[in-house]
């Protein structure tokens, strides 16, 4: 197709393809707006970060799962006016089902429970690192797409399951060098707020969406939210206590006097503080009233990572959705869990100059060259071909020299994949059922027999 667009245009018909002559538009080479390409570079540090989610999640014995990345928009439609769902990357596909992209794992893990509901060994403790999306107007730049590393724990109504999650968060942190004084996990409980509406007369089926415009109070001053909690039935001084309920710069035992010390949310929030302990993340958590979170079908403690110095945004955040399976038409399983994106975290892992350096990644062990160019050509490079083999068959990433090529590019290029060994393969080395094998750290080398395991040992030594 780009060969068309640089003679004459070849477009696909019904009938096969014809010449149009018509010069099209020059091809787009930037991936769609708010979506990234990986090249190998961008993809270790990818793949090292997913690496280091995947070890913490195993090491509290999660189960890793997926489901698709397209599913039933049906999934997401709330009612409650979160973000995620205003931005919802959604369309008919060409059999006119409405789909989206997931903007989020959690309901199609509920959809999964659902579906297996009464089979499966609970409590589940499962993990993905899900690709989600968002459709956003791009005026604000902000990418339509994310990796999110989800954990979650279902059947679990205590709060021991939201300190595994807590401390598996922690671990991650310190599995790559952050500490308690880089990063705090604030930490509150929905019921709190709860308990506030109804001292304040505000009917339970207004809390969900309560609870999303008190969240917009982190970024948005109260006075531009009036509307919207007007528009909830909320107003006047039962706002104004509501919001005072709030404010981060309020203790436990603060707003125990306010809800009472009998209040459950009072038990569950101490319960949290008192185990954090046990757990070797007291120094992490950090009380804070204000964290209620954006997604409508959290009803219990709720928390979020956030970076000390207060440059990011929050790095990742979850909470208690005991609830969730009902707005599915489902008994309720109580459940706790927690999202982490990839770009947060990478940033404050810059700022921090705790990114990992990849240059001494070792790509191939092995460089294997077959001395091609002369009338020997087809015989060396079939030489390569099974000592390459031999040698990867050994267990050794091993990279031929796919074409003649000069000595100088071939040691360079030995030297950036990181190899150990060179193994020359010229038209005496065939005769001699040998090959020369170059140890590139200080060029010693040797003529070796293919007899035998010979050449795997000394690749394997020299590697
Ligand atoms: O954190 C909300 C969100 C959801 C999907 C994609 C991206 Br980027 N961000």
């Amino acid at each position: 197709a780009a060969a068309g667009r640089r003679s004459a245009a070849v477009v696909q018909t019904a009938g096969g393809t014809k010449e149009s002559g018509v010069k099209e538009a020059p091809l787009d080479l930037n991936p769609p707006r708010g979506t990234r390409d990986f090249f190998p570079d961008d993809m270790r540090l990818r793949n090292w970060l997913f690496d280091k989610w995947r070890r913490a999640s195993e090491l509290y014995g999660f189960e890793e799962f997926d489901a698709p990345v397209l599913e039933s928009e049906d999934l997401y439609i709330r009612k409650a006016g979160e973000e995620v769902v205003g931005q919802l990357y959604c369309f008919a596909d060409k059999g006119g089902r409405r789909v989206a992209l997931r903007p989020e794992l959690t309901p199609s893990l509920a959809r999964m429970v659902l579906a297996k509901r009464g089979q499966l060994n609970m409590p589940i403790k499962w993990f993905a690192i899900p690709q989600c999306w968002r459709y956003e107007r791009m005026t604000r730049g902000r990418r339509r797409e994310h990796y999110q590393w989800n954990c979650d724990i279902w059947g679990v109504g205590e709060v021991t399951a939201e300190m595994e999650l807590l401390s598996c968060i922690v671990r991650f942190f310190e599995s790559v060098g952050i500490g308690s004084d880089d990063v705090g996990i604030k930490v509150n409980n929905r019921e709190l707020l709860r308990e506030v509406l109804h001292k304040n007369g505000v009917p339970d089926d207004r809390f969900a969406a309560v609870c999303v415009l008190i969240d917009k109070l982190e970024k948005v001053p109260l006075d531009h939210l009036r509307d919207d909690f007007r528009a909830l039935g909320v107003e006047g001084s039962q706002l104004d206590s509501i919001a005072a309920s709030v404010r981060a710069d309020q203790t436990v035992d603060d707003v125990a006097q306010l809800v009472g010390e009998d209040s459950q949310a009072v038990k569950h929030l101490r319960d949290v503080f008192d185990m954090a302990d046990a757990y070797g993340i007291a120094d992490w958590l950090v009380f804070d009233p204000s964290v209620v979170r954006g997604l409508a079908y959290y009803t219990g403690v709720v928390f979020e990572g956030f970076d000390r110095a207060g440059e990011l945004r929050a790095i990742c955040g979850g909470g208690r959705y005991d609830t969730l399976l009902e707005m599915f038409g489902g008994e309720p399983i109580p459940a706790v869990g927690f999202g982490f994106g990839d770009a947060v975290v990478v940033e404050l892992l810059k700022t921090k100059g705790l990114l990992p350096d990849f240059a001494d990644t070792s790509v191939a062990d092995a460089v294997v060259w077959p001395l091609a160019g002369g009338d020997e050509t087809s015989t060396v490079q079939q030489a390569a071909g099974r000592v390459a083999t031999r040698l990867r068959q050994s267990g050794l990433k091993t990279d031929v020299i796919l074409e003649n090529k000069k000595s100088k590019w071939v040691f360079k290029h030995a030297a950036r994949v990181n190899a150990g060994v060179l193994v020359v393969i010229g038209a005496d080395e065939v005769a001699g059922n040998e090959v020369t094998a170059k140890r590139l750290c200080d060029k010693e080398q040797q003529r070796v027999t293919l007899d035998g395991t010979h050449l795997e040992d000394l690749a394997a030594e020299w590697a």
